[in-house]
């Protein structure tokens, strides 16, 4: 015996991969007396990943960094998301948020893909394993639906159906996997901006609410080939999107002449989803949008893919 206290083992830091969503059926209904709006939808989880690594800190506080998509724009401070979720699950636990948080990001920022969603969900995850924080899932449900109305999805990825603002949800067991081309602008757009703009086009008297969500549910569960899947996509978003972007239009119809299966706009926008028949097609599809231009990034992705708390 020495008498010496050993050092405390430092914590190991806990590092937590969450992909993108994609709403390959998005209904929109009225606004509701909250402001949000109904919703109708069908989500998919899909392998585009942001990673969130969290690690203790002797000092008292929340330090986060950022690497990767819109490092340079994004909130560094209590308005970023990840920051948000890491007090709420502190206070659930019980315990001082003095954390260092790193977001890796690769979904891209203010796409439609629920980039900042995703980080909230893999922060309340990471954060809840690095402190050791007993919580059942329907708590989780909770704090989740807190920080958004994409974050409940988030947590649990794959397939589901959601309703309400989007928060409730139930799961949808696929018998199958599909193929996208995942094309970003250099534009962003707000999703309440598009939402406005939804509500604006509803006054002028074009698009309705497609609250039927039975038969793409249907053909996913039965793993419907691509090529049935194409005519099954809806967006009730998308007319808001492209009267507030333009340029989607062109966007789109350039890969449907590429040969794209579908083109789709992924939720509020403005990255637009292309559906491939195969993962070959989805890597031709992907390197002649490439040589074509007019898209700030084109990555591929498949889905469904589980979230970090399925
Ligand atoms: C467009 C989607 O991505 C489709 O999955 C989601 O509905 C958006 O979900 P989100 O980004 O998590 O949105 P939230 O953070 O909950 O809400 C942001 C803002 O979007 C609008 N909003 C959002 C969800 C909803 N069902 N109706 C709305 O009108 C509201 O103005 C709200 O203040
Ligand atoms: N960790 C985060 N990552 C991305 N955006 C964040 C984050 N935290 C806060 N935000 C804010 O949220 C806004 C929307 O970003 P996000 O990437 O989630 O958009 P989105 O994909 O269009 O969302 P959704 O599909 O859920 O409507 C950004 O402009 C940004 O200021």
């Amino acid at each position: 015996m020495t008498g010496q206290t050993a050092p405390a083992a430092p914590s190991a830091a806990v590092s937590v991969d969450v992909p993108a969503k994609i709403n390959p059926h998005l209904g929109v209904g009225d606004a509701r007396a909250d402001g949000f709006h109904a919703l109708s939808t069908v989500y998919q989880s899909i392998s585009l990943y942001d990673t969130v690594t969290v690690e203790r800190r002797e000092e008292p506080g929340i330090e986060l960094t950022i690497s990767g998509e819109g490092a340079d724009i994004l909130p560094r401070g209590d308005e970023n998301l990840a920051v948000k979720a890491a007090k709420l699950i502190a206070i659930y636990g019980s315990v001082d948020p003095d954390v260092r948080i790193h977001l890796n990001k690769r979904i891209p920022v203010a796409g439609g893909l629920a980039g900042g969603s995703a980080d909230a969900a893999a922060t309340l995850v990471a954060c809840s394993r690095l402190w050791e924080i007993e919580i059942g899932d329907a708590e989780m449900h909770r704090l989740a639906a807190g920080l958004g109305s994409d974050v409940p999805f988030c947590l649990k990825g794959g397939t589901a159906v959601g309703a309400g603002r989007g928060e409730e949800l139930t799961r949808v067991e696929v018998g199958g996997s599909w193929h996208w081309v995942v094309a970003t602008t250099d534009t962003q757009i707000s999703t309440p901006e598009c939402f406005k703009e939804v509500d604006r086009l509803r006054e002028d008297g074009i698009g309705r609410f497609s609250a039927d969500v039975d038969q793409i549910v249907r053909a996913f569960e039965s793993g419907i080939g691509a090529d049935e899947l194409s005519r099954l996509l809806v967006n009730d978003m998308e007319a808001a999107a492209v009267s507030l972007r333009p340029q989607l239009a062109s966007l789109m119809h350039g890969g449907l002449e590429e040969g794209a299966l579908a083109a789709h706009v992924s939720g509020s926008g403005p990255t637009v989803l292309f559906l491939a028949s195969d993962v070959k097609h989805a890597m031709a599809l992907a390197r002649r949008m490439r040589m074509r231009g007019g898209a700030k990034s084109v990555h591929i992705a498949n889905g469904p893919v589980p979230g970090p708390a399925a």
